[in-house]
């Protein structure tokens, strides 16, 4: 199959409304394709329940009823072999969003109202995030922009999914929330980011602050099971065109700790929401002032027998019918100031821009 030929196979599965995901390991050089084949996708409503499950799965920042977690039987691996369902895409993302993206005057009053926990001590982190809506060009191929992102995001995990109840998604992440096999499983602290990218970089307290808050959360959490794990950095790390601090986290998972567990008790990591976990998750929900579906979710591969890959649905955007949407959050501390974090998102907004 020529490559015309793939990104055109998958502007098909798109349009007739298959369930299927195909994704780039970081590093890797070829993609892998994953697609159910017929029946509804199965879909439920507590992330525990992935404990048996196999298949690729996409699951939301907050679980609801529009937005389930969601995982696709694998019952067609090569995109050459998929068969093309006799259905049409109704296009569920397309005007979900509209074009009134927030500007810099409402981002600085979101940031203030933001700030203002974790002035009082309320909060110790929280992620503020938005999305920017604008047309799809009648050229745009979400197929093509996936061999586009795949080729200039070497080190990331680039991923295009549909299925009828997520819409259309294509990313490039640098955020794995676990992955391993057997008992030898690892996770990461991913926090901190500058944009300008010099040759020697060094990190101011806000940065480290900002992720070492990341890395003790995860170790808490880790703790809870029993889990004392290797702990490397943290260290410099390159995402498109953003550097971020990383800690690496390697364990063995105790026979009497369930996949699901585990997960349920990561994800939303201070990395994509805040600290304390419930009073930061609430804040957000009641003051973001729009839905991020499945940006900050995770996705990925799980197989419990052999490799699993879920990493954190970021540098992403939702491809509707006639609109296209991106998103971008940052980690705010009390040392953050508006201005500077306005402009990281606009930074982590490019790394899907680019390729559209
Ligand atoms: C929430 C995002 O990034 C997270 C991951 C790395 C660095 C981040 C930061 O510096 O704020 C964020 O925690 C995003 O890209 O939308």
């Amino acid at each position: 199959m020529t490559l015309k030929n793939s990104y055109q196979k998958l502007d098909s599965l798109i349009e007739n409304d298959a369930c299927f995901a195909i994704y780039r390991l970081p590093n890797e050089s070829s993609p892998k394709f994953v697609m159910q084949n017929n029946g509804e996708i199965k879909h439920f409503y507590d992330i525990e329940e992935l404990e048996e499950n196999r298949g690729f799965v996409i699951a939301p920042y907050k679980i609801k009823k529009e937005t389930p977690v969601l995982i696709i039987r694998p019952d067609c691996t090569n995109l050459n072999d998929a068969v093309i369902p006799d259905r049409q895409n109704p296009g569920v993302g397309s005007e979900r969003f509209k074009l009134d993206n927030i500007n810099r005057n409402d981002y600085n009053r979101l940031f203030d109202l933001f700030y203002m926990p974790l002035k009082d001590g309320t909060l110790k982190k929280v992620v503020l995030s938005r999305s920017k809506s604008f047309a799809r060009n009648r050229n745009f191929s979400p197929g093509a922009s996936f061999y586009k992102a795949m080729e200039k995001y070497k080190n990331s995990y680039v991923f295009l999914f549909h299925t009828p109840i997520s819409g259309t998604w294509l990313g490039s992440t640098p955020e794995i929330l676990l992955s391993g096999r057997g008992n030898s499983w690892h996770t990461v602290a991913l926090a901190g980011t500058q944009y300008q990218v010099k040759e020697k970089i060094s990190w101011d307290d806000k940065n480290l602050r900002e992720q070492h808050l990341v890395t003790s959360y995860l170790l808490n959490q880790l703790s809870s099971f029993n889990i004392k794990p290797e702990i490397n950095g943290p260290y410099t790390t390159k995402a498109a065109n953003l550097a971020h601090l990383k800690t690496d986290l390697d364990f063995t998972l105790p026979e009497n700790v369930g996949l699901g567990k585990l997960i349920k008790s990561l994800h939303p990591t201070p990395a994509v929401s805040g600290l304390p976990k419930e009073e930061a998750f609430g804040y957000i929900d009641m003051y973001e002032g729009y839905d991020r579906r499945y940006y900050t979710g995770f996705i990925g591969m799980m197989n419990k027998s052999s490799d699993t890959n879920l990493y954190v649905n970021l540098r992403c955007m939702e491809i509707g019918k006639s609109l296209l949407t991106l998103f971008a959050g940052s980690g705010l501390v009390t040392s953050s100031n508006s201005r500077d974090e306005w402009k990281e998102t606009e930074q982590k907004l490019k790394t899907m821009a680019s390729i559209c």
